[in-house]
């Protein structure tokens, strides 16, 4: 049978949030011919499947174990806190995102962008810009276009030089545990590492968190680190601090995990039933044939791109976590939304671009973070000690007025940093409750260029956690 061959005028690599985004725009409000290609199998990508939606779904429920075992302080008698049936919840998670596949294949059809299932790579002579799918279907296809967007995501790594090591997995493994482990270490400090442990720490599973320094999250402000450690600790995960890689990972017979390791209190053992490496993601270009149009990658094998997404090869982009930029849905959906705008929108959109700077962003830790803009010692050095004011707020939030136990209390903490003679508002900084709902709206102001009069003069809510944030002092 001859190859398929087909050309477009936007061929899309990658069925995720930021391809999915960007084709869709293409096609639906400018009317170019497009295509999107997913190897996986169902539309998504790490978003929708192994990623914000079933991760957000599962803080959900640990944060409803945490409201259900306080609500006695209401006045509301719900005995002993029933137990977790994680893998029901789990078959209702799951059915939920293939629904949510199915809603996205519809969008495609709906606005005419052709899905192409299988997995794409360069092809051809050197030089040249022709894709190759091995469709899923076992037939090859060779697709041309105009314009080519590489959106293909990352992976999640996993250390390559430890004993054992690959019986653990990684955030995909997560998402596939159909039973609720005992016993869990998490390694890696980051976004990953603090919900994946929270979630576990909260629905009850004894949770091992193994970080490299003294504090988790630390690219977040010092506040913010300290907050979320002595958090996770008060709420009784089992912190390893200055954690060495381990000297080995064994499995015994039982199918649990003997993870040989060396933390800030020495050499030890123990046992789990699930070890989770958070240590980071990487770009999924190495099977791409990037050589073959000649596209650049950095020494991390990230897509080089400048600020409106093109490669150093005309016609070809790139968006979302395969640049390594900011790895946060919301960035994939507008940069690709804004690079179809201006490919296709006309020359009102000529010089359409994300604005990578003031990107809110948050952890669903326990309780929840948010931040925008610059941390203080960033601010302190963009700005000069002088020129930057700090206002902080600590407080305990009026949900926690009436619990009996002071212990249970939670403090809110918010730090607001303003830099120049203005007082312009360049840093903001929340743990707390409903971190991240209250984050969006100020994230507009700050990015509006707030000054710290502006948020002043803005009325308070009463009684809320945020009106804090405008009458600080
Ligand atoms: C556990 C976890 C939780 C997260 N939580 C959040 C959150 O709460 N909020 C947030 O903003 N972000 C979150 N993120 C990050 C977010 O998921 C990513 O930033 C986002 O999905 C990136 O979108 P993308 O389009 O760049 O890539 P992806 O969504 O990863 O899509 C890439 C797609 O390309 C496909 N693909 C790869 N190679 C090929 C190929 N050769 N041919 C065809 N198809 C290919 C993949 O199968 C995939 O479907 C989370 C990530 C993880 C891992
Ligand atoms: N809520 C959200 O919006 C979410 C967003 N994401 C996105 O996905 C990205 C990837 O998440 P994640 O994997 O957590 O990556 P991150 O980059 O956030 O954190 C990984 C952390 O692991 C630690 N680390 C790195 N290498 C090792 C190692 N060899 N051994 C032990 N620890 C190590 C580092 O912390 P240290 O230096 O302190 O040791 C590092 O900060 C995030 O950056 C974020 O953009 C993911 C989840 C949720
Ligand atoms: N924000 C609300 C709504 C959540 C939401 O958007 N749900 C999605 C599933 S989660 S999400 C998958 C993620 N969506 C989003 O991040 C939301 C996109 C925002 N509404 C926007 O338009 O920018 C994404 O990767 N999007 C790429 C794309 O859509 O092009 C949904 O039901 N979608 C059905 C539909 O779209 O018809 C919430 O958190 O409750």
């Amino acid at each position: 049978m001859a190859p398929i061959t087909k050309h477009y005028e936007y061929l899309v690599i990658g069925g995720g949030s930021g391809g999915l985004a960007s084709a869709r725009r293409a096609a639906a409000r400018y009317g170019v011919s497009a295509a999107i290609i997913e190897g996986s199998g169902r539309l998504g990508g790490t978003c929708v499947n192994v990623g914000c939606v079933p991760k957000k779904i599962m803080w959900t429920a640990s944060d409803t174990a945490k409201r259900v075992s306080e609500a006695k302080y209401y006045g509301m008698d719900v005995g002993n806190v029933p137990k977790f049936d994680w893998p029901n919840f789990v078959e209702k998670r799951e059915a939920y995102i293939r629904r949510l596949n199915g809603i996205y294949e519809r969008n495609l059809e709906k606005d005419k962008v052709d899905y192409i299932s299988g997995w794409a790579r360069f092809a051809g002579a050197k030089g040249e810009k022709m894709v190759e799918v091995s469709l899923l279907s076992g037939e090859t296809a060779y697709y041309t276009a105009d314009h080519i967007l590489i959106a293909v995501g990352g992976y999640a790594a996993v250390p390559q030089d430890i004993p054992g090591g690959h019986y653990g997995t990684t955030s995909d493994g997560f998402f596939k545990l159909t039973e609720q482990p005992k016993r869990v270490a998490v390694v890696g400090a980051g976004y990953i590492g603090v919900e994946l442990a929270g979630v576990f720490n909260g629905l009850g599973t004894e949770t091992h968190f193994f970080i490299r320094g003294d504090t988790v999250l630390r690219q977040f402000d010092p506040m913010i680190q300290e907050a979320i450690t002595s958090s996770y600790i008060k709420h009784g995960v089992k912190l390893h601090k200055q954690a060495k890689a381990f000297e080995k990972v064994a499995k015994l017979p039982s199918g649990a995990l003997k993870i040989t390791y060396e933390d800030i209190d020495g050499k030890s053992e123990i046992e789990v039933d699930a070890l989770i490496w958070a240590i980071g993601r990487g770009p999924n270009s190495a099977g791409l044939r990037l050589d073959i149009p000649g596209v650049e990658i950095d020494k991390k094998e990230q897509i080089v791109v400048d600020a409106f997404q093109n490669t150093n090869v005309p016609g070809v982009y790139s968006v979302g976590d395969d640049i390594g930029w900011l790895e946060l849905t919301p960035v994939a959906i507008a940069a690709g939304r804004r690079l179809s705008d201006r490919l296709f929108g006309g020359p009102q959109f000529k010089d359409s671009k994300l604005d990578y700077d003031n990107v809110p962003t948050v952890v669903f830790s326990h309780p929840e973070v948010g931040t925008i803009g610059l941390t203080e010692p960033e601010a302190r050095k963009k700005y000069g000690n002088e020129n930057v004011k700090v206002y902080n707020s600590k407080f305990v939030g009026m949900y926690y007025a009436v619990f009996d136990d002071q212990e249970k209390k939670e403090s809110t903490i918010y730090k607001l940093i303003v830099g120049g003679p203005e007082e312009k508002v360049v840093g903001m900084h929340l743990v707390g409750d409903a971190s991240a709902e209250i984050l969006q709206g100020f994230g507009v102001a700050i990015r509006m260029g707030a000054t710290k009069k502006d948020f002043d003069n803005c009325v308070a809510i009463h009684p809320t956690s945020a009106e804090e944030l405008v009458t600080l002092v």
